[in-house]
């Protein structure tokens, strides 16, 4: 459904100093697929959508996109493709069905056909009781709920959607996200998004592509970049940190060692089989252990042994 080969984007700000916002990226997303792109500020996950969605060409590279090329086909790119933007697609005076409505006849439907649709996608998306209100009473997740009707118009294969719940209390995220979930489902729509929330990203996508200055640094599914790049997180208490130190220095794969008061933090690949390694070892070194607690990486996890920094905090700007 996408291909893209070393597609790069380069802008020019101030006096001719060029931002590298998208370096080199090929990737290949299958038919079906819901993938996420996941990076901190600046890392060029727009960017990349942008060129996907034609709205910017490449400085260089290639891409076909729903079976055509980005360069040379951006005519059928777009009538294959659904695009929800960051900011408010939706006009403000009109009604929600009237929306509908024009965005089906801006796309070629006849009256008719223009209808049936804003009709179908109103009660797919739950829009029913809003159908006459103006766009610009709407709540904001009413408002993201219609943006996502209008990219669906068309009946694309393909939707993409730059960070959908930007803005969205948990309650409209959760429901935005029923709404995108069913949709697939019913039509088999590939869907690729942008997020800065990793548990989005964790819990929604099969896949997870990580950005980081404009380039991917990862991809795979949520848990096999988290088994194969951060590992389980181990904390051990004791009044003899020292000493369970140096056992736990001893276990295989154990990694990130760190020690603060009666406390030991580490990382290993399988928490409960360190643990239990450890307290043998503990025991038969005389060394008490006061407490032992496991956790699960998260996607923040991985980010952080790839790059360093934490997503969380991270708010980077694109190298120059
Ligand atoms: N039109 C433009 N002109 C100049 N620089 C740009 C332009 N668009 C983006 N950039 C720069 O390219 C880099 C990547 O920006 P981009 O918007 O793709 O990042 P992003 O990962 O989508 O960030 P965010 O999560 O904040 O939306 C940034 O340094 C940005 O300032």
């Amino acid at each position: 459904m996408i291909h893209t080969r070393a597609l790069t984007k380069d802008f020019t700000v101030g006096r001719g100093e060029a931002v590298h916002a998208v370096r080199g990226v090929s990737i290949d997303i299958e038919p079906g697929e819901l993938v996420a792109v996941l990076g901190p500020n600046g890392a060029g996950k727009t960017t990349l959508m942008r060129m996907l969605t034609t709205l910017i060409s490449p400085t260089s590279g290639e891409a076909t996109v729903a079976g055509h090329d980005i360069a040379t086909h951006p005519a059928r790119v777009r009538r294959r493709i659904g695009y929800v933007g960051q900011g408010n697609g939706a006009g403000h005076t009109q009604r929600v069905h009237d929306e509908l409505y024009t965005q089906g006849e801006i796309y070629g439907l006849d009256r008719r056909a223009a209808r049936t649709r804003a009709d179908e996608l109103i009660e797919a998306l739950d829009l029913g009781a809003l159908r006459e209100r103006k766009v610009s009473d709407l709540s904001g997740g009413q408002r993201r709920r219609l943006d996502v009707a209008l990219g669906l118009v068309h009946a694309p294969p393909l939707l993409f959607l730059d960070e959908p719940s930007t803005g969205l209390d948990p309650q409209n995220r959760a429901n935005l996200w029923e709404h995108i979930l069913r949709l697939r489902e019913r039509h088999g729509m590939t869907v690729v998004l942008t997020t800065h929330y990793l548990d989005e990203a964790d819990t929604m996508a099969e896949r997870v592509v990580i950005v980081d200055h404009g380039r991917v640094i990862a991809d795979d599914t949520a848990e096999a970049l988290k088994t194969k790049l951060a590992g389980d997180r181990l904390t051990v208490g004791s009044p003899d940190v020292r000493t369970l130190s140096r056992l736990a220095e001893a276990l295989p794969g154990a990694r990130d060692l760190a020690s603060s008061g009666e406390r030991l933090e580490l990382r290993v690949s399988d928490a409960p089989t360190a643990a239990a390694e450890l307290l043998f070892a503990a025991r038969d070194a005389g060394v008490p252990v006061t407490a032992v607690q496991s956790h699960r990486p998260t996607l923040d996890d991985v980010f952080l042994t790839l790059t360093g920094r934490s997503l969380r905090e991270e708010s980077s700007e694109v190298s120059k």
